[in-house]
């Protein structure tokens, strides 16, 4: 008895522990089922890799969008569920899948960047921020530096700049590689247009760690030696002590020179007390949607010219005449760009087949339901321009390079949409079309050039990219 006494305590012990075993065991089956139930179907792939493995594999053997199409085929083609960048993730599909997340905005969704990214760009004391708060900061700087009348000017700039770095870079040889010089003027000019740089000693400081810091974006974050990470941190760090001397300097001269009209965006955030660091994180921002994406487009602008003769003599055309209604060496203007039709149904079909950004994540700020199924809250959300851009439903014969699809009412709503939609459009896209058109105008009143290797191979990585970096041999023309 004394015994039994003794260990009483230990079996109560016993019970209590079984049935608080049992009850956590029956709530967790509970919430699980319910939480499962309606999901999208799909894999989550491995433990925290997930499927990330497969989509840059996909990517880097140049069908990005069979990552999309094979899943759409097997599971559902309005929404599927994985796991990219250690993140579950639901990816919308199809027009309807991308009007939904571009119109669900606060309402659903909110914007949401890979940590990568933010750890990468962005100054360690910014991190923690919600990206939907530095989503509205990057955003609330960019309308007066775009809008209309500061587009307007920035056309003679951007001109001069293109035949300036076509005399410099292009002229003196017989041969040249698009991509890397595309960068180099893109670069440049956003160099110019943002903060006023121009000596190219100087713009060599940021365009060597911007390309390492790019290369890391979309990575692993895996912060230790030797990793694609690791280095883009380092790079990060590099560019903001650069940007941090750059924007004191301007800052000084501002109070020097009780400077009172902005001279570029660095200077417009200056005079509206932004703090160094907030500065530099957005700056780093704009470089970094603004860079690869436009020179992207450039090169295979001219990759699909190259290809298609016929193509290339209408856009010659159409740059022949603007050039015959102007004065010799009178500046491009708004008027001459509005002109540049059939030019930019080419720049939106070379975007189409090679798209400059691949899409964009949002998070769910509630559980929502779309096509049937529930996307719980926190999870992650993605529209893609692959689950449109080559589907034959919306593009038939969706292979085939034609830019005349852009032309008369063009693609349906929601199908081609490079820039994305609604409040989060890319606020960059006007910008971009003029930066684009007046660099094309140049070069094809310049001259004619061949593809020095017609199979050269596209990665994407995770835009696509020449993997020879696009060379060409080109012959100057004369324009009589
Ligand atoms: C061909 C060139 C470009 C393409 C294809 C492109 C595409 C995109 C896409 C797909 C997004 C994401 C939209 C979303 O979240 O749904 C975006 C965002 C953004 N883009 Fe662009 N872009 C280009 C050029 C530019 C340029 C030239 C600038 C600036 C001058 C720019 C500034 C931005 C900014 C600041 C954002 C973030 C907006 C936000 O977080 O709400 N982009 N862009």
């Amino acid at each position: 008895m004394d015994v039994v006494d003794s260990l009483m305590p230990y079996f109560l012990h016993l019970v209590v522990l079984y049935v608080s075993a049992g009850v956590i065991y029956l709530v967790y089956k509970f919430k699980s089922t319910a939480g499962t139930r309606n999901l999208p179907p799909g894999k989550k792939g491995l433990p925290y890799i997930g499927e990330t493995m497969d989509f840059v594999l996909a990517s880097r053997r140049g069908t990005p969008e069979k990552f999309v199409t094979d899943r759409t085929t097997k599971y559902s083609p309005d929404v599927f569920r994985t796991s990219l960048l250690g993140e579950d993730m639901a990816i919308f599909c199809g027009a309807a899948g991308n009007k939904f997340l571009f119109s669900g905005q606060n309402k659903y969704v909110t914007s949401w960047w890979p940590n990568s990214i933010k750890k990468a760009l962005m100054d360690p004391s910014s991190v923690d921020n919600s990206s939907k708060e530095e989503s509205t900061k990057l955003r609330a700087y960019l309308p007066p530096f775009l809008k209309p009348d500061s587009l307007q000017h920035y056309i003679p700039v951007m001109d001069i700049m293109a035949k300036e770095h076509l005399d410099q870079y292009w002229s003196p040889y017989d041969q040249v590689q698009v991509f890397p010089l595309s960068k180099k003027y893109t670069f440049a000019l956003a160099c110019r247009l943002f903060m006023s740089v121009q000596d190219q000693d100087e713009i060599e400081k940021f365009a060597r760690p911007f390309a390492l810091a790019t290369a890391g974006l979309i990575s692993v974050p895996i912060d230790l030696p030797g990793t694609t990470f690791n280095r883009a941190v380092k790079a990060g760090r590099q560019i903001r002590k650069e940007l941090f001397a750059l924007i004191t300097k301007k800052k000084n001269e501002i109070l020097d020179k009780a400077k009172t009209v902005a001279s570029d965006l660095v200077d417009s955030m200056l005079m509206d007390g932004m703090t160094e660091v907030e500065i530099g994180n957005k700056i780093v921002g704009f470089f970094i949607a603004s860079h690869d994406t436009t020179s992207t487009a450039i090169t295979f602008i001219v990759s699909y010219l190259t290809d298609y003769p016929d193509v290339f003599k209408r856009v010659l055309e159409e740059h022949m005449d603007i050039l015959r209604s102007k004065e010799a060496g009178e500046a491009l203007k708004w008027e001459d760009i509005q002109k540049m039709k059939y030019t930019w149904c080419v720049a939106c079909e070379a975007m189409r087949l090679a798209p400059p950004a691949n899409g964009a994540f949002r998070e769910a700020i509630t559980d929502f339901n779309y096509a049937g199924h529930t996307i719980p809250k926190g999870w992650k959300a993605f529209w893609t321009v692959h689950s449109t851009n080559k589907n034959p439903n919306y593009f038939p014969d969706p292979e085939k390079f034609d830019p005349s699809r852009f032309e008369g009412n063009g693609p349906a709503p929601y199908t081609f949409v490079p820039f994305g939609g609604g409040p989060r459009m890319c606020p960059g896209k006007e910008y971009a079309r003029l930066e684009i058109l007046t660099f094309i105008h140049n070069l094809v009143t310049k001259f004619k050039w061949d593809k020095v290797n017609p199979n050269e191979k596209i990665s994407y990585i995770p835009s696509p990219i020449p993997e020879e970096g696009l060379p060409i041999k080109i012959h100057p023309i004369s324009i009589n």
